[in-house]
């Protein structure tokens, strides 16, 4: 029934208050309003409906993303928002395209990496979109092994410029975002040559396409690299290929904050370190964190506010039938997965602080804390994207056949996030980087260096080696000191084991290679040990409204419960727990969920999500999911017509001939 709120019953449960909770999940009462404000005012414009997509062909897909990119900035100008509400605002457009590698990744990689006066050109230019640009890093050969990648610049002193060349087939740039149809700029990343000496890799400031007719400049060939996975979903961007034939571009383009390249032609490198080169990347590892915890939390929001309003078989005693939400396995499954997105929520505020931190230390040339910079924004956005993309395809399937309708938003979701996984570096890539870092700690364990951040944990190495859990009812479970205690102690165990292995080969390069799949294990462990600490710290903190810290509470220890469940292998093994332990655990964890269930609905209605932005017919607010789902299959294209094109080519002429042998 339209205008009946299908949900009011799971609503009026809630133990807690929602308006407060909606506070703490935007990060603050100003992110709640902006949030809020700009979502409807996305929500409540008609260029921003997204329901065709699927059904769109690629070029239209590609002009309506240039549409609503075009719009959305008409709007943003007009209405002079602040850069936190256009960040918002692209973000409730919903829609991937050029945008996000412009300001995501162009601009900042101008900001990190370019000087005060490379800024002042380049930056107005950019900012006021006069020129659009993306970030040309990874090449048909190489994405992962960056100082692999094979486009050359060569300085031409005669000239005063770089010559920028593709010197094979696989040193093509291909994948980068915007850069297909759109771009007129970008920062590509090459080999810088001088006097025939190799630097390795740096960013240069490439003109791609004329400013007057958009056509590719003489020397670039340029194009998008075709379908990706899903319809709609990521194919409204231009991924591009884009090759160099001996392009010339002037010296002063090289982006030269780190090093710098003199009329002479002499390379001067400066004292930073030169991974900073890489700065962009970290930047963007950091926010691809909290946008894990949008996806993931659209996902639940669908599937929990489904699985209230969905009901399969009698109850023994007769009577109406189960909402699907109170089976136990159904809980096993969704609430750890609500209580993951609240988790990655936090850790996202809290990368967030750490990425500031490096920021303004680097500025200072502090370099102490990058290494540690480096590792959690890999290390996270790993163990993060990773998590989502699977918690998304778990959503999927926790509305059964429902769930694999378009309609459901779980399949364009799926099929948009699940490249975070493989871009800005390949999750493992990225969590061998973690093990690195942990190993080097290990090494350095007892010569007088105290561990710090998030590794201080490896500084009570001599504790956490030896003691065991006096966890000793399912209660102490409850208990963060016990909590982190089991989590650092099998943390540490894991990447000392590891540390240990390694030693006995001579060679060490060769150890790290047989071992590889041991380190990511580590990895992981050390990167959940993070999200773990930093959610209990939030509980810890000023929380306000009526019962939101105990939510806080119970989702915190779901999250820390479930993935002792889920690596009980790892906590057994390490001796970091005992197997009654671990079944107190479990205890637990069954405790937590019948808590958890009367807010459960609650607790997704706090991520103030319109049903414009979650664009699902299964998780609309009013639960009204019958009715709308006839009315969206009313809509396919197939139903135009009640006989189907192609009836009389290919249907009729088999029913006929089937009739004629039937006779025979
Ligand atoms: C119209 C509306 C407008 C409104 C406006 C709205 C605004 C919208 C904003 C939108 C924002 C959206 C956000 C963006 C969306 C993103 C979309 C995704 C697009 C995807 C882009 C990409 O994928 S770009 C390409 C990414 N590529 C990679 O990630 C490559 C992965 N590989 C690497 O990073 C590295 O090569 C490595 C980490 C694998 C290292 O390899 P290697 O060992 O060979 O390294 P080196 O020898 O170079 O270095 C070794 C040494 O350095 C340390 N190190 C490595 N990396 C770093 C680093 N980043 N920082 C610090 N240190 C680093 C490494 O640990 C080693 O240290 P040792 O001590 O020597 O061990
Ligand atoms: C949707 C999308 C958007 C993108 N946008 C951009 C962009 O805007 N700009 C840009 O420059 N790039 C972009 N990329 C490229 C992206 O950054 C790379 O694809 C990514 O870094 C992975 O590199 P690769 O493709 O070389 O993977 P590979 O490294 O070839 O990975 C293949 C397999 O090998 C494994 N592997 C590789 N190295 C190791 C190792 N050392 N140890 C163990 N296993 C290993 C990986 O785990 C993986 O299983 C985009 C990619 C996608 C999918």
């Amino acid at each position: 029934m339209e205008g009946v709120d299908h949900l009011a019953d799971e609503r009026n449960k809630a133990e807690f208050d929602v308006e407060e909770m909606k506070i703490v999940w935007a990060g603050s009462r100003h992110a709640f309003q902006v949030s809020n404000r700009i979502s409807r005012l996305v929500a409540n414009d008609p260029i921003f409906e997204k329901s065709k997509r699927a059904v769109m062909s690629r070029k239209e897909l590609f002009k309506n993303t240039l549409k609503k990119s075009a719009h959305a900035w008409k709007m943003i100008n007009e209405l002079r928002l602040s850069d936190e509400e256009s960040i918002r605002f692209r973000s409730f457009m919903d829609q991937p395209g050029f945008v996000d590698l412009h300001w995501g990744m162009f601009v900042p990689a101008i900001k990190g990496q370019g000087t005060e006066e490379q800024q002042q050109k380049w930056l107005p230019l950019a900012n006021n979109m006069q020129i659009i640009g993306c970030y040309a890093q990874t090449e048909l050969g190489h994405g992962s092994h960056v100082q692999g990648l094979e486009t050359t610049a060569t300085f031409d002193p005669q000239t005063d410029q770089f010559i920028i060349h593709s010197p094979t087939q696989t040193s093509s740039k291909w994948w980068p975002g915007g850069l297909g149809k759109v771009s007129t700029h970008a920062v590509v990343y090459a080999r810088l040559i001088t006097n025939g000496k190799d630097h390795g890799v740096h960013g240069f400031i490439v003109q791609l396409r004329s400013l007057d007719d958009h056509s590719p400049l003489p020397g670039i060939t340029v194009g998008d690299i075709g379908m990706k996975f899903g319809n709609g979903a990521y194919n409204s961007m231009d991924n591009g290929f884009l090759k160099f034939d001996h392009f010339r571009i002037p010296r002063d383009q090289m982006l030269m904050r780190l090093s710098k390249v003199t009329r002479e032609g002499k390379y001067v490198a400066s004292d930073v370190p030169r991974q900073l080169v890489y700065g962009t990347m970290v930047f963007v590892r950091q926010s691809i964190v909290s946008n894990a915890s949008n996806a993931l939390s659209r996902a639940v929001c669908i599937a929990t506010r489904y699985s209230a309003v969905r009901r399969q078989f009698a109850s023994q005693n007769g009577g109406t039938e189960t909402q699907v939400i109170d089976y136990k396995t159904q809980q096993n499954r969704l609430f750890p997965l609500l209580a993951s997105a609240y988790a990655f929520r936090f850790v996202g505020e809290w990368l967030k602080w750490l990425y500031t931190d490096v920021t303004q230390r680097l500025e200072a040339s502090d370099f102490a804390t990058l290494p540690e910079a480096h590792a959690c924004t890999a290390g996270l956005k790993s163990m993060t994207t990773s998590a989502t993309a699977d918690g998304i395809e778990e959503c999927r399937k926790l509305c059964g056949g429902h769930g694999y309708l378009w309609c459901s938003g779980l399949p364009e979701l799926f099929a948009v996030y699940v490249p975070a996984c493989t871009y800005e570096g390949d999750n493992v890539v990225l969590q061998l980087q973690v093990a690195r870092f942990l190993m080097k700690t290990v090494s350095q364990l007892g010569s007088g260096k105290a561990p710090a951040g998030t590794t201080e944990y490896m500084g009570r190495a001599q504790h956490l080696l030896k003691c065991r859990s006096s966890v000793k009812k399912a209660e102490d479970w409850l208990n963060p000191g016990m909590v982190l205690e089991a989590f650092e102690a099998r943390a540490l165990r894991m990447a000392v084991s590891c540390a240990n292995n390694l030693s006995k080969f001579e060679n060490q390069e060769q150890g790290f290679s047989e071992l590889l799949a041991d380190l990511v294990e580590a990895a992981i462990a050390h990167c959940q040990l993070i999200v773990v600490s930093k959610f209990i710290a939030k509980i810890e903190g000023e929380i306000k409204g009526k019962g939101v810290k105990n939510q806080l509470k119970n989702l915190c220890y779901i999250y820390a419960l479930h993935l002792l469940h889920k690596h009980l292998g790892d906590f057994l093994s390490t001796d970091s727990v005992t197997p009654e332990q671990a079944s107190l655990a479990s205890h637990q964890l069954r405790s937590l969920y019948s808590q958890l269930r009367p807010n459960a609905v609650a607790l997704v209605d706090a991520f103030n999500y319109t049903d414009h932005y979650l664009g699902s017919v299964l998780g609309r607010y009013d639960g009204n999911v019958y009715p709308k789902l006839f009315e969206e299959a009313l809509k396919d294209p197939l139903n135009d017509s009640v006989v189907p094109d192609g009836y009389h080519e290919y249907i009729r002429p088999l029913i006929k001939q089937h009739i004629r042998s039937a006779r025979l």
